[in-house]
């Protein structure tokens, strides 16, 4: 049976093979015993540095490692990494590879297994897409933290601080541990905005929340849940632990940088089986409780005297 190749006339013979030689993507032929037989000159500058063929595919490998070149074989164990690979090579009559080579690239090998046992491989510079493919990863990674964190103060937005006032619960219900919700109110904060300016306001928002940054345990949930208002979940607290905790933040406050304020609190006690909504209508009661008594002061939900 005549082929393509067998077809042409020897002078595009001639310039088929002249071409693969010289283009810039790396062609390899392999034999029915996987030795490299033929490589062009791409393929020899990306893989062999001048290395004679014909050379068995594993001594190609072996060769790039023991000397710096080649693809990056992250497990550090050359062996080990061919006893991977070897077994699902040869498998397919086209299979499509991609890898990285030790000096930065990214390469996707295209191989053909002909029919006759030979394997033709083709690589392809995939640099560029998988750069690309990286800063869209990384766009969307920062997309995603910009839609659940408040753009002033970089803490939890409503939606995230509520997503993990759910996720606490959840982790209640499993653990049984005790759980609490405080919601913080800024008192008079109009008049810090009036009296001082916008920016002296944001710059008080700023500093409240750096502060309970600075102060709460790595379990506890802190969110901005409206304009100068924050909701605080302290889980393996009861009601007077998460009093305490409030307290200790209202001692730490003075800073000569911001305006002076104060700053209100409700807290309740998650009770067996009650739904969010339920948990933060009571803190929101108790916060409304403390704004009444006359401000900067903490009250407790009745339930949970
Ligand atoms: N600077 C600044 N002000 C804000 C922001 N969000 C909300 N505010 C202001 O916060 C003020 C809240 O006012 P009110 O709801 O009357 O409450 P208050 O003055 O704190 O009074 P009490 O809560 O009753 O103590 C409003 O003037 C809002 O404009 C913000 O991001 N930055």
């Amino acid at each position: 049976m005549s082929t393509a190749f067998d077809m042409l006339a020897l002078p595009e013979a001639s310039a088929l093979l002249s071409g693969l030689a010289r283009t810039a993507m790396p062609v390899a032929l392999y034999d029915r015993d996987d030795r490299l037989c033929y490589a062009n000159e791409a393929f020899d500058a990306a893989f062999l540095h001048g290395l004679a063929l014909p050379v068995a595919f594993a001594d190609v490998l072996r060769h790039g490692f023991h000397h710096g070149f080649g693809i990056r074989i992250d497990c550090g164990d050359i062996e080990a990494f061919l006893a991977d690979i070897l077994p699902r090579r040869r498998q397919q009559a086209h299979r499509q590879v991609t890898t990285d080579l030790l000096d930065g690239r990214w390469i996707q090998f295209t191989e053909t297994l002909l029919p006759d046992g030979w394997l033709l491989t083709i690589a392809s510079d995939i640099t560029a897409l998988k750069h690309n493919e990286q800063t869209i990863r990384h766009a969307h990674a920062s997309a995603m933290q910009a839609a659940l964190t408040d753009a002033l103060t970089g803490v939890p937005n409503r939606r995230h601080i509520l997503e993990l006032a759910e996720q606490a619960l959840a982790d209640h219900a499993a653990s049984g541990e005790a759980l609490t919700a405080v919601l913080l109110d800024l008192d008079h904060f109009k008049h810090i905005n009036d009296a001082h300016g916008h920016q002296a306001g944001d710059a008080v928002l700023q500093h409240f929340c750096r502060l309970a940054q600075q102060y709460l345990r790595p379990g506890d949930c802190w969110g901005r849940f409206g304009g100068e208002e924050f909701l605080l979940l302290l889980p393996g607290a009861d009601a007077q632990a998460a009093v305490a905790v409030v307290e200790r933040l209202r001692a730490m406050q003075s800073d000569a940088d911001v305006p002076a304020y104060t700053f209100s609190a409700g807290v309740a006690q998650l009770q067996p089986g009650e739904p969010l909504q339920h948990l933060l209508h009571r803190a929101d009661a108790a916060l409304y409780a403390a704004k009444a008594a006359g401000r900067c002061c903490t009250a407790i939900a009745a339930e949970d005297f």
